[in-house]
């Protein structure tokens, strides 16, 4: 990051991408709360209705910029030039941007944002799109969702993150798959995204030209546009929106699909008061154990009947994890919020189970 008279000084930007779940939020609260001397801005974007990402993010001094109006790959034209252009007022603010995207965002676009718009180009450049990939759960998530692949495809630095979860042989059967899809990227083991903070930041590591023999079209205008365009109207935010539209496009073929498939990924947002513990746990595991292999992702801020704390529960398929995580301030709304987001997830089912924990 030194400037040169004749070069004003570009910001570096990682672009932080893995599948719903493999750890990046665990990554960024590595990176809010190391002691490495730069300053970052993060913007995060997220999927699902009730805002629960910025509450799992730890409380630190660096700036977070939320965009949860969309993801981040339909908004990619709006909103995250505008919030880099506006971060850009205040260069001397910070060294460095970290754009967190959602779980099932293709990193393209993103990508994408940092060579288009010639004012973000002027003022910032990509270093390196780093994807977190859960070694428990990617060969399946590289069968079943697009998305998965091409963010492995398209990364620069992967972290084969919850190499606890796995045997020696798991572990290197999912190393060759990820060296099969892209043989180009630097790979690390780990766990809870316990890697060296440099080996993931800074790296001016991003290959224009890889990624160009990648997709021929990733500089050209309008090319991710018409995928999702400024008009875009997905709504990424109500439990019954299809989220399985098709963003695996950046060959150059393919439209945005609309139709109905009962199978799409779904986001389902729960909302209620105090609830019971002793009726919540036995039905959170119940929920888990009986649809978890259609659940992608949980996570959930939950307030319990007489507990000063505030709980956060997340999980991932059958894994579930939940602690505290600190008190209720006295001008917050005590509330538990809970959102799932999978494949065939019956809301009504859901809700009512899920009320039916309130407490009494
Ligand atoms: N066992 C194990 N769990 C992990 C590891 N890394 C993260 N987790 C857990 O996996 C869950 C998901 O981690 P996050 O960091 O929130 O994942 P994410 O990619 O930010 O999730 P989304 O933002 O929902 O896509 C959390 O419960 C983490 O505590 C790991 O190495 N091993």
């Amino acid at each position: 990051m030194t400037a040169t008279q004749d070069a004003p000084a570009q910001i570096p930007v990682t672009v932080l991408t893995g599948y719903l779940g493999a750890g990046k939020t665990t990554l960024l609260n590595r990176i809010l709360t190391e002691n490495h001397g730069q300053r970052y801005a993060v913007i995060v974007n997220e999927f699902g209705e009730v805002g629960i990402d910025n509450d799992l993010l730890v409380e630190s001094d660096e700036e977070i910029f939320e965009m949860n109006n969309g993801c981040i790959c339909c908004t990619v034209r709006g909103d995250l030039i505008r919030t880099v252009q506006n971060l850009m007022k205040r260069k001397n603010a910070f060294d460095a941007i970290i754009v967190e995207t959602t779980g099932v965002a293709d990193p393209a676009p993103v990508a994408q944002t940092f060579f288009m718009d010639d004012d973000v180009r002027a003022s910032a450049k990509l270093d390196a799109v780093v994807a977190v990939v859960d070694a428990r759960h990617v060969l399946q998530r590289l069968e079943d969702t697009e998305e998965a692949e091409d963010q492995v495809a398209f990364a620069d630095v992967i972290l084969i993150n919850k190499t606890d979860l796995v045997s020696v042989e798991e572990l290197a059967t999912v190393e060759a798959r990820i060296k099969a899809i892209n043989p180009y990227a630097v790979l690390h083991r780990s766990e809870r995204c316990g890697v060296d903070i440099a080996k993931v930041l800074d790296r001016g590591a991003f290959d224009l030209d890889r990624i160009l023999s990648l997709d021929p079209h990733f500089l050209e205008h309008g090319h991710h546009e018409q995928e999702c365009g400024p008009d875009c109207d997905h709504d990424h935010h109500h439990h019954d929106h299809d989220h399985g539209h098709d963003h695996h496009h950046h060959h150059g073929h393919g439209h945005h699909h609309h139709e109905e498939d009962p199978h799409s990924v779904k986001s389902i947002s729960l909302r209620a008061g105090d609830l019971n513990p002793d009726m919540f746990f036995p039905w959170i595991n119940q929920v888990t154990q009986i649809q978890g292999p259609n659940i992608l992702r949980m996570k959930g801020i939950l307030a319990f009947k007489d507990d000063p704390q505030r709980y956060v529960i997340q999980g991932v398929h059958m894994i579930v994890e939940g602690d505290h995580q600190r008190d209720w301030k006295a001008d917050e709304p005590r509330e538990s919020r809970l959102v799932f987001i999978g494949r065939d997830l019956n809301w009504d089912v859901l809700k009512d189970s899920f009320q039916a924990c309130a407490a009494q």
